[in-house]
């Protein structure tokens, strides 16, 4: 009997299919629901891109309005959840705290188990809305700020600036970060998600399956990279200083966050957008040294390793000059995947099937318990 392929890391391996969005790597392209997810970011809210994700189609004028309405109305925390999670520790990591707050909010949901479409959607769109109340409170306690309840006269992305920094920004740094929040909408089949619809699989709930996403998102060689990137270029500290920096981390062997992409191997179909959003931060918030160092370093890695940056690479530089501390990139990339997460546990549980692949055995032979 021949020895069955062994996947590692399951590359390559097709698992199911999914009507939610596309990556094709030979275009460097992604769509979401067959929509450029570049035309999505320029010509969409990130409200209307999160219908979109749910529900197949963008909305019309009524239905966006009545979203907007449920989302504007369910922003708040309840007293007792911020009393909850202003208790962690201070040293808890803002990741760490959205987890819990997911998990507290299932616990407390009567219809936690209802796995119906309608049921999950209604947990969806909670949990698009409060999402951003956790990231702010994570941020301000930083800093040794109390929270600041939601504004319902601010679109999605303005309220979000807004409760984390206590002022809506400018037009041009609203925008920027609205771009940020589509392109990391959804990305088919990537850690997460996977994570999300595994945990799915098991029938279990949404919330569980949300919590086990953020935890899968968590680590550096996923949404992780966007805060490493920072701690990256808090290390070089200069543009002239990057490519010497970049030789010696690649001879000790070191992964340099922000690079590669297990599906794009010639560039990551976000990264154009992205980088624009950032040029236009940066034009407004004296960023331009922050920006040689990003080109230095891009520059040197393509040369050392023919490796072109992910999207977490203009992102984490574009958030820490818009004003968020960088422990807190991470959990607004939770805030905006929460959709493109909820969409593929709908689209699991309308067509499921136990996801538990097989492994083959590489242990001790059998062998009998023999007591001395
Ligand atoms: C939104 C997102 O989640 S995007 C991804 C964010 N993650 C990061 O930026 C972390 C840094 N990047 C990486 O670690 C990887 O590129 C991954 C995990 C994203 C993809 O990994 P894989 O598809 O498994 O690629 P793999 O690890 O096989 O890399 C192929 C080769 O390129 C090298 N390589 C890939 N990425 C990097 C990197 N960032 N730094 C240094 N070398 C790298 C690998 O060491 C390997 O070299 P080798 O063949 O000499 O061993
Ligand atoms: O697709 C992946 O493997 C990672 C990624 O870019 C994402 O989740 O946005």
């Amino acid at each position: 009997m021949s020895a069955p392929t062994i996947h590692k890391g399951l590359a390559g391996v097709v698992v199911d299919t999914t009507e939610v969005s596309m990556v094709n790597p030979d275009t460097n392209s992604l769509t979401y629901r067959g929509y450029p997810v570049q035309d999505l970011a320029a010509h969409c809210s990130f409200e209307e891109v999160a219908y979109l994700l749910w529900h197949g189609e963008l909305p019309s004028a009524a239905e966006l309005a009545a979203q907007n309405e449920a989302e504007r109305a369910q922003r708040g925390l309840p007293d007792d959840l911020v009393t909850t999670l202003l208790g962690l520790p201070g040293t808890a990591h803002p990741m760490d705290t959205l987890r819990t707050a997911v998990s507290i909010l299932g616990a407390n949901d009567p219809a936690e188990d209802d796995n119906s479409p309608e049921a999950n959607q209604v947990k969806a769109l909670r949990l698009f809305a409060v999402l951003p109340s956790v990231v702010a409170i994570t941020q301000r306690r930083r800093h040794g700020l109390p929270p600041l309840p939601p504004r319902d006269d601010l679109g999605y992305a303005e309220n979000f600036l807004y409760m984390t920094l206590g002022v809506v920004p400018e037009p041009v740094i609203v925008r920027a970060f609205e771009t940020s929040l589509v392109l990391y909408a959804e990305h088919s089949f990537n850690a997460s998600t996977f994570t999300s619809r595994v945990v799915t699989s098991t029938l279990s709930d949404l919330y569980s399956a949300v919590t086990a996403a953020i935890g899968a998102l968590k680590g550096p060689l996923h949404g992780g990279a966007n805060e490493a990137v920072m701690a990256t270029f808090e290390e070089i500290g200069a543009a002239e200083k990057a490519e010497a920096w970049l030789n010696k981390a690649l001879a000790d062997k070191r992964k340099i966050m922000g690079f590669g992409h297990r599906v794009y191997k010639t560039g990551d179909s976000r990264v154009p957008a992205m980088r624009e959003a950032l040029q236009e931060v940066a034009a407004l918030r004296d960023g331009r040294e922050l920006l040689d160092l990003y080109e230095s370093l891009a520059r040197a890695m393509y040369a050392a390793k023919g490796l072109h940056p992910n999207l977490d690479y203009p992102a984490g530089p574009a958030y820490h000059l818009m004003g968020f501390d960088t422990p807190v990139f991470t959990p607004i990339f939770v805030a905006s995947r929460i959709t493109g997460w909820t969409a593929h546990i709908t689209e699991q549980l309308a067509s499921n099937s136990l996801i538990r692949p097989s492994s083959t055995y590489s242990g001790k032979t059998q062998r009998a318990i023999v007591r001395p």
